[in-house]
């Protein structure tokens, strides 16, 4: 049976950021995801984990200057020294909340530009090298267009073929179910093929990134297929809500912690 970590960025915001902790664990939920804790002291995450009975499945490493539109900073000239000293802040966090994965958002970049790609092969190096360090993956995802045009990982071959390039044990696939539908499609063949390189996984509907109980994709048949792999990982529930968090969980109550 999969095990589901809330996405607290994305689900559960009817409540704070740290309250949050507390609503998923009352929802059931055994683990929690979310995209960046760093408005948060790494000790009062780990305390809201501890005493919540919580798991830390993910978060990603700090993005470069999200508000003013930066997704990430791994592709673009000029950032190395910013990456370096990002990698070392969500290593503080990762120390105190246990978490055993990270992902490197890559940055808006055209995937066709010869230096973007150097900057990231070199910044997924260097971040990997530092995460094996602490016994961590690394996690690079695709990410669709619509969502996030201009994004430089936008093709899971070129994912797969960076992690087969590299060849580092802990630099792997960040497989969200959600991009994977728009980009390519084919989402049972691909989780068949790549779950060996494959760190994370992702769910939310298609097209509208809701609840994983309708819209274009079985998920039970999804669901049914990753225990079928034998992944045993995370499944992050990285979608909005339709409503309210709790009336759309549902299709949580067979995998809820009773
Ligand atoms: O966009 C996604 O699907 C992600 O998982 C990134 O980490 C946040 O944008
Ligand atoms: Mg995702």
């Amino acid at each position: 049976m999969p095990v589901f970590a809330a996405n607290l960025t994305m689900m559960f915001n009817e409540w704070s950021f740290l309250d949050r902790f507390d609503a998923a664990a009352e929802a059931g939920f055994t683990a929690v995801e979310y995209l960046f804790p760093y408005e948060a002291p790494p000790e009062a995450i780990a305390e809201r984990l501890a005493r919540n009975g919580l798991q830390q499945a993910l978060f990603n490493l700090p993005p470069g200057d999200w508000a003013a539109g930066e997704r990430g900073i791994a592709a673009l000239p000029g950032r190395f020294e910013d990456v370096k000293s990002d990698v070392e802040r969500a290593l503080d966090y990762a120390a105190a909340t246990g978490v055993q994965r990270l992902h490197l958002m890559a940055g808006l970049a055209d995937p066709s530009d010869e230096r973007a790609t150097a900057c990231y092969r070199r910044s997924v190096a260097h971040a990997a090298g530092r995460l094996a360090e602490k016994g961590i993956d690394l996690l690079i995802e695709p990410i669709n267009g619509r969502n996030m045009p201009g994004y430089f990982l936008n093709d899971f071959g070129i994912a797969e073929r960076l992690i087969d390039e590299l060849a580092l044990a802990n630099l792997k696939l960040q497989f969200d179910i959600y991009h994977r539908q728009i980009l390519h499609g084919d989402v049972a063949m691909a989780l068949r093929q790549l779950l060996p390189v494959t760190g994370h996984i992702q769910i939310a509907s298609v097209p509208s990134r809701h609840e994983p109980d309708g819209e274009e994709l079985n998920y039970p048949y999804l669901f049914e297929e990753i225990d079928r792999l034998g992944y045993a990982g995370f499944v992050g529930c990285e979608y909005t809500p339709r409503g309210g968090t709790l009336d759309g969980l549902a299709w949580f109550k067979p995998f809820a912690r009773s």
